[in-house]
């Protein structure tokens, strides 16, 4: 597929508003797309590569603008381009209003041009310019992009500045990806027709629906357990439901992780018989796996590779592990006395590139698994609990630090006493789970509670900052916060502002935010910048206000920085809805 036919495409699906009809152009494209099905399912999520692939192209809006001031000619720099984002305000917009000498018409449809852009090509372009690393590798990035704008038309253009900066903004969300993949490849025809059709008798259309959410349900199932769009995509059209059944978990590719909502003992005992109770670490998520040559990687809960920053980890389960295993669990950091140590500590070892040895020193940490969605062989996910639990302890020995204790307990007193125990030994509260619940992948179900007395602090995503001023002029001093608007469809595109942060922060602190932000500045005014959404700040604050300053209609009272969620991105933050939640439950 030519990329100005993709791009058109796009364009169309941008301009729909009604999730049915979104889901319709899309299932149509994907049935368009031949040999290209797995890079267009990508594609059209601002992907070029699976969810589960922590592989990123790293072009920042800085590097972008650049490359598009380069292609739009000698006179056009990338403060001009950036004068021009402020008015456009989009930078699809802004990279389709200037000419870059992309020299196609009517050819890019019927592929007769010379230099028209596949969708193949450009796969493979920006992959190998994923793959530039060390030093040298800014400028092939930017040569790279230059070179790809450069034979871009102003359609094409509009979607690959806004695919290299992971925003397609055309309102397709995973769920309206998911649901075309079914549609294209699984749905009848005539059942899509009997579900889109007002005139359908409610007979005919509840069994195309029954039919329709079936063959949704296998596709989900394989998306929760692959994190592959593109390969479900191909799966399915290849091989159909058959074939989506055999998809499996592989050990080495990462999963979703399940998460919990708050809740209380009392709430758990309505609820089951019996509830599982366990200590709530206060640590950063990690999924564990060993594959059979005994090689182990560890991801984050964004699935981020965050192997080589944890050795000691990696080393506990080379020495402890035989079989191949998918393992979820925590990273803790522990005093000399095995004392839990605050979450801030294991934040200084995650995700960190240089300087392992050194802090290995300084924090000690350690696993604690709470669950086991793979082993030797036998995919888990759909086992209770409880078996997921015995599956572990016979994985890493029942005696070991390492698994989590669990109580099953039908006592509120007896629960209650467990989570005295638990915060007096530092942890931070206690998990209440179903001890039946098969393993969600990606859920907020209710299968999980959290229990945590803390005051709540807020995971907000940086979307502004103002610099200083004096001797912090050259440093980002004030910064905006936002939440996130989770849309109907799960897309969760937006941002609403709730406030500034500029208290609680070192000037070390100082230094290191304005290193980690200063790439993602979108635009500047005066001293005011507005940021690409991407770096969390967990948040604290005496109180959430309602105000009409931000334009979430709230505001946080004496608000205070406490860490960068390093383990967080915008796509996980704190949605307005939390907040809302909060403001009542004060
Ligand atoms: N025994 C346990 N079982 C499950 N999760 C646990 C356990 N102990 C600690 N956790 C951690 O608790 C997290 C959920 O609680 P919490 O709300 O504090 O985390 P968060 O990252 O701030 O929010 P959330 O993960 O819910 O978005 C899990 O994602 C997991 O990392």
């Amino acid at each position: 597929m030519q990329f100005a036919e993709f791009a058109t495409r796009a364009a169309e699906i941008e301009t729909e508003s009604a999730d049915l009809a979104v889901v319709s152009l899309l299932s149509d494209l994907f049935r368009d797309s031949g040999d290209d099905l797995s890079t267009v399912a990508r594609f059209v999520q601002g992907r070029v590569f699976p969810a589960w692939d922590s592989t990123t192209l790293d072009i920042g809006p800085r590097l972008c603008h650049e490359a598009i001031a380069r292609a739009a000619g000698p006179n056009v720099s990338a403060d001009d381009v950036e004068d021009r984002l402020a008015d456009l305000g989009e930078i699809g917009a802004v990279a389709a209003s200037y000419d870059f000498g992309g020299q196609r018409g009517l050819a890019a449809f019927g592929g007769g041009g010379q230099d028209t852009l596949t969708v193949a090509e450009l796969d493979s372009e920006l992959r190998a310019l994923a793959a530039a690393s060390g030093s040298g590798s800014e400028d092939t990035k930017l040569k790279t992009l230059y070179g790809l704008f450069n034979r871009t038309e102003p359609d094409e253009a509009r979607f690959l500045a806004r695919l290299v900066l992971s925003e397609m903004r055309i309102g397709v969300g995973e769920g309206s990806v998911r649901d075309a993949i079914a549609e294209a490849f699984l749905v009848a025809p005539e059942d899509a027709v009997a579900i889109r059709d007002d005139d359908t008798d409610s007979e005919t259309e509840a069994a195309a629906r029954e039919r329709r959410d079936g063959a949704i349900a296998s596709v989900a199932r394989a998306l929760q357990v692959s994190n592959d769009y593109g390969m479900v995509a191909e799966i399915t059209r290849n091989e159909g439901e058959a074939g989506l059944d055999e998809v499996r978990l592989e050990v080495g590719r990462p999963v979703q992780a399940m998460l919990a909502q708050a809740g209380t003992a009392a709430d758990a005992l309505e609820e089951w018989d019996a509830v599982a109770v366990e200590t709530k670490f206060d640590g950063a998520r990690v999924q564990v796996h060993h594959d059979e040559s005994g090689n182990v990687s560890l991801f984050s809960r964004n699935m981020e590779d965050v192997t080589d920053p944890l050795p000691e980890v990696v080393e506990f389960v080379e020495e402890t592990v035989d079989d191949p295993v998918i393992l979820d669990g925590e990273v803790v950091a522990m005093d000399d006395d095995g004392e839990p140590l605050p979450f801030q500590e294991i934040l200084r070892r995650f995700r960190r590139k240089h300087d392992v040895g050194r802090m290995r020193e300084e924090v000690r940490v350690e696993l604690r698994a709470f669950d086991c969605l793979h082993a030797a062989g036998d995919d888990l996910l759909t086992e209770p609990l409880t078996t997921r639990h015995d599956r572990l302890a016979t994985v890493l020995g029942p005696e070991s630090d390492a698994v989590s204790d669990l109580l099953l307990s039908e006592d509120a007193d007896e629960i209650a006493a467990y989570e005295t125990e638990a915060l007096d030994t530092g942890h931070e509260g206690i998990m209440l789970k179903n001890p039946d619940a098969p393993y969600s992948p990606g859920d907020r179900g209710k299968n999980w509670l959290k229990r945590k007395p803390d005051v709540e602090t807020l995971d907000l995503v940086v979307t502004g900052a103002e610099w200083g001023e004096g001797r912090r002029a050259k440093f980002l001093g004030t910064f905006l916060l936002s939440a996130r608007v989770d849309s109907e469809t799960g897309d969760g595109d937006g941002f609403e502002t709730i406030g500034k942060v500029a208290t609680g922060i070192t000037d070390e602190q100082l230094v290191e935010l304005t290193d980690l932000l200063e790439p993602e500045i979108e635009q500047e005014s005066g001293k005011d910048v507005d940021i690409r959404p991407s770096v969390v700040f967990e948040v604290g604050y005496e109180e959430i206000q309602q105000s009409p300053t931000y334009s979430s209609g709230y505001a946080l009272r004496f608000p205070r920085f406490v860490t960068v969620r390093e383990d967080k991105t915008a796509e996980t933050a704190d949605t307005l809805e939390r907040v809302e939640r909060l403001a009542e439950s004060q």
